[in-house]
């Protein structure tokens, strides 16, 4: 369903876009998810969020609330169709309803660029400490990408957009770390950058900052990132007991062939 641009905007026409008694609409799912995000401590003092794409239609969150506290009725509706057919400056959008009151969350042209390079349905953006502190060892390796093996929560994770299957256990799983930027926006080249130099990653580490995590549907970007989270605490806890993260070397222990 298209609605015109011309119908757009927070004059009350287009609020239909956000009433469902579906849980699972966008503008019911984005606040129940962020209510739970905040017990994990993802979407913290406002920061964080999440954004999903229903076909043309894409679901974000306004700017610098309690994510935790969100209503159906605070969402914004954009379409990516309108935006791509008229001829906008990047950071212009085409809102179908808006919440006049508030703003957009910053994280848009970020989420914006999961949805158009990678065809993502959901986007999740957290400040879980887990992803900071990775980025704070990482750094002080001079290190701009986190790498883990040879754990079993590893294969929660796709090959890559288009590829069939998830990674394996021996598999080594890879997210680019970006450097954090004083403006959110700002960010948007850089994730783009690291998007096309790691065409099979569904995050992106965002230095003292957070991290980005996308996927097909809500289901996969959710089950990601709490897959990440995992992963993450599970590096900054192998750390702080002398553990290595990571071992490229091949298992030792000879596999069993199928009898
Ligand atoms: C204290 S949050 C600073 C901005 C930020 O990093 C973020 O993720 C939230 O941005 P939003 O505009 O969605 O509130
Ligand atoms: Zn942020």
């Amino acid at each position: 369903m298209t609605t015109p641009p011309s119908a757009a905007a927070g004059d009350g026409t287009n609020d239909h876009l956000v009433q469902s008694t579906d849980p699972d609409h966008p503008a019911n799912l984005i606040p129940s998810l962020c209510a739970k995000f905040w017990t994990l401590g993802w979407v913290t003092g406002t920061g964080g969020g999440a954004s999903i794409r229903n076909d043309d239609l894409v679901y974000i969150a306004p700017s610098g609330v309690q994510k935790e506290l969100m209503k159906p009725s605070d969402i914004y509706v954009l379409s990516l169709a309108a935006q791509q057919s008229q001829s906008l400056h990047p950071r212009q959008r085409v809102y179908l309803r808006r919440p006049p009151t508030l703003k957009p969350s910053q994280c848009t042209p970020l989420f914006l660029a999961a949805f158009t390079k990678r065809g993502a349905g959901c986007c999740i953006h957290t400040h879980s400490h887990w992803a900071v502190l990775v980025t704070l060892l990482l750094e002080a390796h001079g290190s701009a990408e986190f790498r883990i093996n040879n754990l079993e929560q590893i294969k929660g994770f796709g090959r890559g957009p288009g590829k069939a299957g998830n990674l394996g256990y021996h598999d080594t799983l890879v997210i680019p770390v970006i450097e954090n930027t004083a403006h959110e926006e700002d960010l948007t080249e850089f994730l783009e950058e690291a998007m096309d130099r790691y065409p099979d990653a569904y995050a992106v580490l965002v230095r003292r900052h957070g991290v980005y995590v996308w996927g097909e549907t809500v289901h996969k970007a959710k089950t990601q990132c709490e897959s990440l989270d995992y992963l993450f605490q599970l590096a900054v806890e192998m750390k702080q007991l002398g553990l290595a993260w990571i071992t490229d070397i091949a298992p030792t222990v000879p596999t069993r062939s199928a009898a």
